[in-house]
């Protein structure tokens, strides 16, 4: 083949095909290609073969096309690694019932509101609500792979929690080895779109969290409190977990911070006020705002609609939380 021609011939070709081109050769007009086809699904390589074919049949010299795919076979062989998610935003409190999966939900919405590619983990294997308070009850994730592919929520935020993978209302009582096996698997999902995953870590300090936060290293968490329960203790409680998993926090954010009457728009503080802040100070870490106790949160997460992605205070507030974490990201 003169090399005017080879060089002709290969102007002919598709982008995609020119890229994966390891050689041609045109020898009494019969063309031969070797195509690099690493990664390619079955039928993306038959596309492109068919869009090499189509591309040189109509040049004068060319009378025969083959094409010959070749793949890398160490890459091949290669189990697939999970994607890597390189953000990992964990959600924890000293103790349950504070509002952690109510905040991890709406710091995840207000975050993807705000233009991010956000991912939700619910790692609360044995109270998991992610699911209800997302809108996605009932919706079953399918593998790709041996791994999950996560539910879509109408909010813009995909999820994967085992509301999704058991039946309502089903009780789950595993031992920790199965929990923090079933933890790896929703954060091993395919996540591949996630810029940052929010985890709703399971309340408590135990080892199932240590094991993830090692495991998964977070590049910061964030603590939820009440006023009144993040007495010293509790945020300590929490915040040396952090610290043995080697996770950085961010701050603390008070939940459930002056009740506002839904009659008379009077503020009552029911669980104290200010405990949460003067604990961050103590920690010497960020107070990262309050949010209210404000029965229309409540009603609003038990329909599977969370306040962030509404309009008024509350979502502003939710929408100032997760700035906050944006700008903490950032900085790093
Ligand atoms: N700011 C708020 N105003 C009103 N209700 C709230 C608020 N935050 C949370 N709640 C409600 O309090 C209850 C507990 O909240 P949530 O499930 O988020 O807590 P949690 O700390 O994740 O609990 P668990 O430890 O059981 O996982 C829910 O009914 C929720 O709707």
């Amino acid at each position: 083949m003169t090399s005017d021609a080879g060089d002709r011939l290969k102007t002919l070709l598709p982008e995609s095909a020119a890229a994966r081109l390891q050689s041609l050769r045109l020898s009494e007009g019969r063309a031969t290609l070797v195509l690099d086809a690493t990664g390619l699904a079955a039928g993306d390589r038959e596309a492109m073969e068919a869009s090499v074919r189509q591309a040189l049949a109509g040049d004068e010299a060319v009378a025969e096309v083959r094409v010959a795919m070749m793949a890398d076979k160490s890459a091949a062989a290669a189990p697939e690694k999970p994607a890597v998610v390189q953000k990992i935003i964990a959600v924890g409190s000293g103790k349950g019932g504070v509002g952690k999966s109510t905040v991890a939900t709406n710091l995840a919405v207000a975050l993807a509101r705000s233009g991010r590619k956000v991912g939700l983990v619910d790692a609360d294997i044995y109270g998991p609500s992610q699911a209800r308070l997302l809108g996605t009850e009932g919706q079953k994730p399918v593998a790709h792979d041996n791994r999950l592919v996560p539910v879509a929520s109408q909010w813009g935020v995909p999820v994967l929690s085992m509301a999704h993978l058991s039946d309502p209302g089903q009780a789950i009582a595993w031992r920790g080895p199965m929990a923090s096996g079933a933890v790896t698997q929703l954060l091993e999902g395919h996540w591949d779109d996630a810029e940052i995953l929010v985890v709703d870590l399971p309340p408590g300090t135990g080892d199932i969290q240590l094991t993830m936060l090692q495991k998964f290293k977070p590049a910061g968490a964030v603590i939820v409190s009440t006023p009144q329960d993040l007495a010293l203790m509790d945020a300590t409680r929490a915040a040396e977990l952090f610290a043995k998993g080697g996770v950085p926090v961010i701050g603390v954010v008070e939940n459930m911070a002056g009740y506002i009457c839904p009659h008379c728009g009077e503020v009552s503080d029911p669980f104290g006020a200010g405990g949460a802040e003067a604990a961050a100070r103590t920690m010497d870490t960020a107070f990262l705002g309050r949010i209210p106790l404000d029965i229309a949160i409540r009603r609003e997460g038990d329909a599977g609609t969370p306040t962030a992605a509404g309009e008024g205070p509350q979502a502003e507030a939710f929408a100032a939380l997760a700035r906050s974490i944006a700008d903490w990201l950032d900085s790093r």
